[in-house]
């Protein structure tokens, strides 16, 4: 915790997640950029630019190295569907977003070999019901469907009350770019920041979803860490 003379080293040691990789080039800049996690997305029933099959998912998480945690970013119908995709894709994490049950995603959790990650409507009241089965809770702006990579910011004063509300890891994700990550960093103070289209790149004023910038991730990860950008 900080106080008036020591270091703040929760803010210091906040995690980062880049979701929503597609190409192999783009997990190496993102790993290069210091990155703690990369999230790769399949099986999900959104259209969205940033989902790849399932053997593109287990091809891209293979290759991310030791020490770096490489997440599979899904929303399944069922336990099966999810427990099927990871045994694929080989992940060290899943990511779970959409309509399973606190009951579905407690089965779910033991039976998968790594933690369990639970993306939830920030909005939402039940919270700490998905919290339980859960090994990290992501506090998103999802949309209609429970889908991320909205683009869109959330009330962050009521995600850093979920935070200092409950004893699981909180990831915070929505909306956030180079230049608000430190700003939400500093108001919700959870245990990892997530970003997907906010580090995507921009072509003729539009971002080319599904494709990373990694000048951009590299900004993310420094904002994101208080780390220096090193050219
Ligand atoms: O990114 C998607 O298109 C997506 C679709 C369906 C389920 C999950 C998805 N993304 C999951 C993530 O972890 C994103 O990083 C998170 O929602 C934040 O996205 P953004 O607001 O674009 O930073």
């Amino acid at each position: 915790m900080s106080d008036a003379t020591g270091p703040d080293t929760r803010r210091s040691a906040t995690r980062v997640k880049v979701c929503g990789v597609t190409r192999e080039a783009d997990r190496e800049a993102v790993v290069a950029a210091g990155a703690d996690a990369v999230g790769v997305i399949s099986g999900v029933p959104v259209d969205t630019p940033r989902e790849v099959d399932a053997g593109t998912a287990g091809d891209l998480l293979a290759g991310v190295p030791p020490l770096v945690t490489g997440v599979l970013v899904t929303m399944p119908d069922t336990v099966e569907q999810a427990v099927d995709l990871a045994t694929a894709a080989e992940p060290d994490a899943v990511q779970v977003h959409g309509g399973l049950s606190p009951g579905e995603l407690g089965a779910l959790g033991r039976r998968l070999h790594g933690d369990l990650v639970v993306a939830v409507d920030a909005d939402a009241d039940d919270l700490r019901a998905y919290a339980g089965p859960a090994d990290a809770l992501l506090v998103d702006s999802v949309d209609a469907d429970g889908g991320g990579g909205t683009g869109q910011t959330h009330d962050w004063e009521r995600t850093r009350e979920v935070v200092a509300d409950l004893d699981v890891p909180v990831i915070l994700a929505g909306g956030l770019t180079p230049d608000n990550v430190a700003a939400a960093v500093e108001t919700v103070r959870p245990f990892g920041v997530d970003v997907a289209t906010g580090v995507e790149r921009v072509e003729d004023g539009e971002r080319v979803g599904g494709e990373k910038d990694s000048e951009t991730v590299r900004s993310f990860v420094a904002a994101a860490t208080r780390r220096e950008v090193v050219a």
